[in-house]
C-alpha cells in the first residue's frame, strides 16, 4: 500500500515535496484544521502512514520538518487501534454531555461508556459533571471548614462521603487508584488550608467545586482506555474555556471558540482519541484562576464546545426523558415535550426550569446546532429536539415553568403624569447597582417588576442590597417592595395568548387566585404571572391539568 504523509499542523506553509517512508509526496494545506505549535513555528509536522485513510492503523512516525523541507527529526508514536473511532479522515461529530445522575456510580459510568459507544457512527466529544450530588458535598465541605478548625478538617463528613465515593468508583472499574488520590489528597490540603484562613472567597469556591468534574472526567477517561476505546481527558480550563472573572457565575468569552477548535481538533488531528471534557469549569481570563459557569453550567459547556468545532448535534443527557411539560418534582405526570425552538428553551431555562442551564441555548442558537435532550436511563425515549425553528402552526402551550422566591417592586412615580424621564431614571438606579430585572410590567406613571437575583442560581439578593435599592427609588417614586412571590411562565405560542389567556384566567379564578402582574414580552413564546409563593404550586398543577390533560 503506498505511503501517505498526513499534515498535522503549522502556521502557513505552501505545500511542500518531501521524501518519506520511501516515496515522495506532495502534501495538501488543509487551512480551516491547522494548529498552531508556538515552539515549532518553523516547522512542520507531518505523521507518517501506511493507509492514509485510516489512521488507527497507522505506522505512527511523526517527521518534523522545518520551512525548507528539511526533515528535523522523526519521532516514533505508539497508537492503539481505536474501538469504533479514529478513522483519519472523520471529524469529531458531536457533543454528548452527561449530568451527575448520569454518572453517579460505577455502574452508571459503565453503562454511560456502553451507551456511547453504542452510536457507531459518531464520534463524540464527552463532557462530563461531577459524579452524583459531588458538587453539593464539595461546597457544603467548604461551608464547614470556614468554623470547624484546621484539626477538623480531614474529618468533615463531606469529605469522606466524596472520597469513599470515588476510591469505591475507581476500584469497581478495575482503574488505578492513582487516578483520583492526588486530587483527593489536594482537596483535603485545601480544605485545611480553607479552615486555616476561616474564609471561603468567591474564587475558592469555584477551585474547591472544580475537584468534582477533574475526578469524575479523568474516571471516565481511565475506564474508556482500559476497555480498549482510546479516550483523552482534558480540563475545560486548560482545553481554552476562557471566561470572565465572575467567580461562581462566569461568562463565557468569544475567545474560546477558536482556542476550543485549534486544541481539540488539533489533538483529534494528530493522534484521535475521544476527548472527555470537564463541564462547568472555566479559567478566568485576567486572573487566570479556575472559574465556574454557575449551577448545572456543564450544559454550557456541551453547547460551547458544538459551536467551537461545528459539530452536527449537541446532545445532552440527563435524568428524564427529555424537557417536560412542568417540573415532574411539582406535577410527577409531566410528560416530554418533543419539539422546541432555542428561544422557547431560552426562556423555559431563564424562568427557572432545572433542565438546562440559561445560558446554555445561546451558542447552539449562534452556530445553529441542534440540541437533543435525552434520558440516560431510558435511551429509547425519543427526547427533546432543540432547533432554530419548528412548525407552530399546531403550538398552544408547550411547557409551564414556575420560578419561586421572587421578590416584587411596585414603584410608583412621585410626579405629574407626562413626566418623561421616568423609566429610564428607575433602570438607571438598577443598572447603577447592579441588579437585573425579569419580568416588567409599566403604564406611564408606575412600574411593576420582578428582580433577577443578579446572577441566577448562585446567589440571593440579600436584605441590605434590596434596601439599597429602594432607598434610591424613593428618590422618585413610591415603592413596594413585595417578597415570597413566585413567576409562573407559560412557553408556547404568543400568537395565541388570547386562547391561552382565556383558558389560563379561567383556571386561576377556579382556583381563587389572584394574579399581581402579568407580561407578555417580546420574546413571543412566553407570558409571565406572578402569584404568591404559597399558592404557586397548586396553579401550576391546575394548569397542567387544564391544558394538557
Ligand atoms: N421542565 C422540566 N423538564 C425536565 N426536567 C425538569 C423540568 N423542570 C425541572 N426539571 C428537573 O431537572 C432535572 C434534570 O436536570 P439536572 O438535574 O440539571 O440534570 P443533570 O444533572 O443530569 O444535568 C430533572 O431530574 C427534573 O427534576
Ligand atoms: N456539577 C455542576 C455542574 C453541572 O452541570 O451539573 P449537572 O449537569 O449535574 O446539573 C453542578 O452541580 O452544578
Amino acid at each position: 500500500m503506498a505511503a501517505g504523509l498526513q499534515f498535522t499542523g503549522v502556521k502557513t506553509l505552501c505545500p511542500v515535496s518531501l521524501r518519506g517512508g520511501g516515496s515522495s509526496c506532495c502534501l495538501p494545506v488543509r487551512s480551516q484544521r491547522l494548529h498552531f505549535a508556538s515552539s515549532v513555528a518553523s516547522v512542520a509536522e507531518f505523521s507518517e502512514f501506511s493507509n492514509a485513510s485510516a489512521r488507527s492503523c497507522c505506522r505512527s512516525r511523526v517527521l518534523r520538518v522545518s520551512c525548507d523541507g528539511r526533515v528535523v527529526d522523526v519521532l516514533e508514536k505508539k497508537e492503539t487501534k481505536n474501538q469504533s473511532f479514529g478513522e483519519a479522515e472523520n471529524q469529531l461529530t458531536c457533543v454528548m454531555k452527561f449530568g451527575g445522575s448520569s454518572v453517579a456510580s460505577a455502574e452508571r459510568m459503565r453503562e454511560v461508556a456502553e451507551l456511547v459507544l453504542s452510536f457507531t457512527n459518531e464520534r463524540p466529544v464527552i463532557v462530563l459533571s461531577a459524579m452524583g450530588k459531588t458538587t453539593n458535598k464539595l461546597l457544603l465541605a467548604g461551608e464547614k471548614a470556614v468554623s470547624c478548625g484546621v484539626t477538623n478538617a480531614s474529618s468533615i463528613d463531606e469529605l469522606s462521603f466524596i472520597k469513599e465515593l470515588h476510591l469505591r468508583t475507581v476500584k469497581e472499574l478495575g482503574i488505578d487508584m492513582s487516578t483520583v488520590t492526588p486530587h483527593l489528597e489536594e482537596l483535603e490540603q485545601l480544605l485545611k488550608g480553607i479552615a486555616m484562613m476561616k474564609e471561603l472567597t468567591l474564587r475558592t469556591k469555584d477551585y474547591l467545586v472544580s475537584f468534582g468534574e477533574c475526578m469524575s472526567t479523568r474516571i471516565f477517561a481511565a475506564y474508556l482506555n482500559k476497555i480498549g476505546v482510546k479516550a483523552r481527558q482534558y480540563d475545560a480550563f486548560e482545553v481554552g474555556i476562557i471566561t470572565t472573572d465572575d467567580f461562581t457565575n462566569a461568562d463565557i468569552l468569544e475567545a474560546t471558540y477558536p482556542a476550543v477548535a485549534k486544541r481539540l481538533l488539533g489533538d483529534w488531528d494528530f493522534d484521535p482519541a475521544i476527548p472527555i471534557v470537564t463541564g462547568f469549569l472555566g479559567k478566568g481570563w485576567r486572573s487566570c484562576a479556575v472559574t465556574t459557569l454557575g449551577r448545572g453550567g456543564s450544559d454550557l459547556t456541551a453547547t460551547a464546545i458544538g459551536k467551537a468545532l461545528g459539530l452536527r448535534e449537541i446532545q445532552v443527557w440527563k435524568d428524564v426523558d427529555g424537557v417536560l411539560t412542568c417540573d415532574p418534582n411539582i406535577y410527577p405526570r409531566a410528560e416530554p415535550v418533543p419539539y422546541l425552538t432555542f428561544d422557547e428553551a431560552a426562556e423555559l431555562a431563564y424562568f427557572g426550569a432545572q433542565v438546562l442551564h440559561p445560558q446554555s441555548m445561546r451558542p447552539a442558537r449562534e452556530g445553529d446546532i441542534p440540541v437533543r435532550v435525552k434520558n440516560s436511563y431510558n435511551p429509547e425515549a425519543p427526547g427533546t429536539l432543540i432547533t432554530r425553528a419548528r412548525d407552530m402552526s399546531k403550538a398552544v402551550l408547550t411547557s409551564i415553568v414556575l420560578k419561586r422566591n421572587i421578590t416584587m417592586l411596585d414603584i410608583v412615580s412621585t410626579r405629574m403624569l407626562g413626566q418623561y424621564g421616568f423609566l429610564a431614571k428607575v433602570f438607571s438606579i438598577f443598572e447603577d447597582l447592579g441588579i437585573s430585572v425579569d419580568v416588567v410590567a409599566t403604564s406611564e406613571v408606575s412600574i411593576s417588576l420582578t428582580l433577577d437575583p443578579s446572577k441566577l442560581w448562585s446567589r440571593e439578593l440579600i436584605q441590605q442590597e434590596l434596601d439599597h435599592v429602594v432607598e434610591e427609588l424613593e428618590k422618585v417614586a413610591v415603592v413596594n417592595l413585595l417578597q415570597h412571590r413566585s413567576i409562573i411562565s407559560l412557553i408556547g405560542n404568543v400568537q395565541r395568548s388570547s386562547l391561552i389567556l382565556e383558558k389560563a384566567f379561567s383556571v386561576l379564578r377556579t382556583n381563587g387566585v389572584n394574579v399581581q402582574m402579568i407580561s407578555q414580552g417580546a420574546s413571543k413564546v412566553n407570558i409571565s404571572l406572578v402569584v404568591n409563593d404559597n399558592e404557586a404550586e397548586q396553579c401550576v398543577r391546575a394548569l397542567h391539568s387544564a391544558f394538557f390533560e
